[in-house]
């Protein structure tokens, strides 16, 4: 609502108000670039509504906002290091973006043309 208090009940979201009002400050704080830098934790005990917050916040930023929902156990895995699972979701939501003016070219390829370069590369300069 106008005045920063959540309605009761509005797309599935009931009760939880103190935690719809706080987004709604995180969300105006976005847009007022007051958030740069800053990392917002969400913390509760499991099926409380932080995933579904986490989501409407993004939606209520628009559709460039993307979405990237990561797994704790593939963060906390002995097999993957951390700095590349952040960095896999950093590249998957920059995709996300890139996707989105994807340009599809139709077409048939009648003929290929190899040719030969001097550089181990294989791009023309
Ligand atoms: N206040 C609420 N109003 C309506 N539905 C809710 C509310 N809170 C949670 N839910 C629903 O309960 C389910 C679980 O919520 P969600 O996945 O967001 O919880 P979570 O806190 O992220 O859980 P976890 O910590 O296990 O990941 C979802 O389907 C969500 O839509």
């Amino acid at each position: 609502m106008p005045n920063g208090t959540a309605i009761s009940l509005v797309a599935g979201f009931m009760g939880q108000m103190d935690a719809r009002e706080a987004a709604g400050l995180i969300v105006d704080m976005i847009r007022q670039k007051k958030m740069a830098g800053l990392v917002l934790l969400l913390a509760g005990p499991p099926g409380t509504g932080k995933t579904a917050l986490t989501l409407e916040i993004c939606q209520e930023l628009g559709s460039k906002v993307p979405f990237c929902l990561m797994v704790g156990s593939e963060v906390y895995s002995l097999e993957v290091k951390k700095t590349e699972v952040l960095m896999e979701n950093i590249r998957r939501a920059i995709g996300l973006r890139i996707k989105e003016n994807k340009e599809v070219c139709e077409g048939e390829v009648t003929e290929l043309s190899p040719e030969e370069t001097e550089n181990v590369t294989g791009w023309l300069w």
